[in-house]
């Protein structure tokens, strides 16, 4: 903090919503005016709402993005979205390479980094995500995953306004478990040190935030950390009355 970064605290609802959720987003959008200087707020809902929750956000501070898009603008691939149709819908960013995508899609480095090009092309903030597996932290490996994740999935070319970092733990995701604040601050650091070394003033910018069991009860912890510019919020997302609750982290 103190970074000059502004933060962001963006809902992942994941496989979960239905039309009728749209309250939940009501509540935030009532709420975001107060927030608004503070921070911004996005809520990434399912693709199937994402252009009703655009219409419902339009002229809020509100932003909303998609989960995933893929490489391609068009062509036969069915059952998958191009970045043009979630900016067409009225997202103005989307999540790439979240580890759900990354493990029950196989999802690798270079095709993270296809998506990544893809969001840019539509116009879209990249929200690239990273983060080590419980087997790979005891190994000790964790910033080599991350530096390795890093120099796979972001292309050239990235900036302070068209990219953003998640850093989530995999064995912190929907689990109740997080990194002690020791343990985010080393790896927020080392991502903002490899974000400076390749893209320089840029990589100062790009906002890095933390992902995996968020919630009202530890944000301000997590969020006081050096280089956490915020959070991606996972289950506690579902709920406005949470996910309101972790911004208010930002006071
Ligand atoms: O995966 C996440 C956000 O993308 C985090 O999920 P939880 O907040 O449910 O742990």
């Amino acid at each position: 903090m103190a970074s000059g970064r502004r933060p962001l605290v963006a809902g992942n609802w994941k496989m979960n919503g239905l039309r009728g959720s749209i309250g939940e987003l009501d509540a935030v959008i009532a709420a975001a005016g107060g927030l608004a200087p503070r921070l911004d707020l996005m809520v990434c809902p399912p693709a199937t709402l994402v252009a009703a929750f655009a219409a419902r956000a339009a002229g809020t501070p509100v932003a909303i993005g998609g989960q995933d898009c893929h490489a391609e603008v068009s062509g036969a691939f069915t059952g998958d979205v191009a970045a043009e149709m979630l900016a067409d819908a009225g997202a103005t960013a989307v999540i790439v390479g979240h580890s759900e995508r990354r493990t029950y899609h196989r999802e690798s480095d270079a095709e993270v980094r296809a998506k990544t090009l893809a969001a840019w092309r539509a116009g879209l903030l990249a929200i690239v995500c990273i983060g080590e597996t419980k087997d790979e932290r005891v190994a000790g490996r964790t910033l080599e995953v991350l530096g390795t994740q890093l120099a796979g999935s972001l292309p050239d070319g990235a900036t302070a306004a068209n990219l953003v970092v998640a850093y989530e733990p995999v064995w912190a995701i929907g689990t109740g478990l997080t990194p002690t604040v020791a343990d985010v601050a080393e790896a927020h650091g080392f991502v903002r040190d490899r974000l400076v070394e390749r893209f320089g003033a840029e990589g100062e910018g790009v906002r890095v935030l933390y992902g995996g069991s968020v919630k009202p009860s530890n944000a301000a912890e997590l969020m006081a950390v050096a280089n956490v510019d915020g959070a991606l919020v996972g289950g506690a997302s579902l709920k406005a009355t949470d996910f309101l609750g972790i911004a208010g982290a930002y006071k």
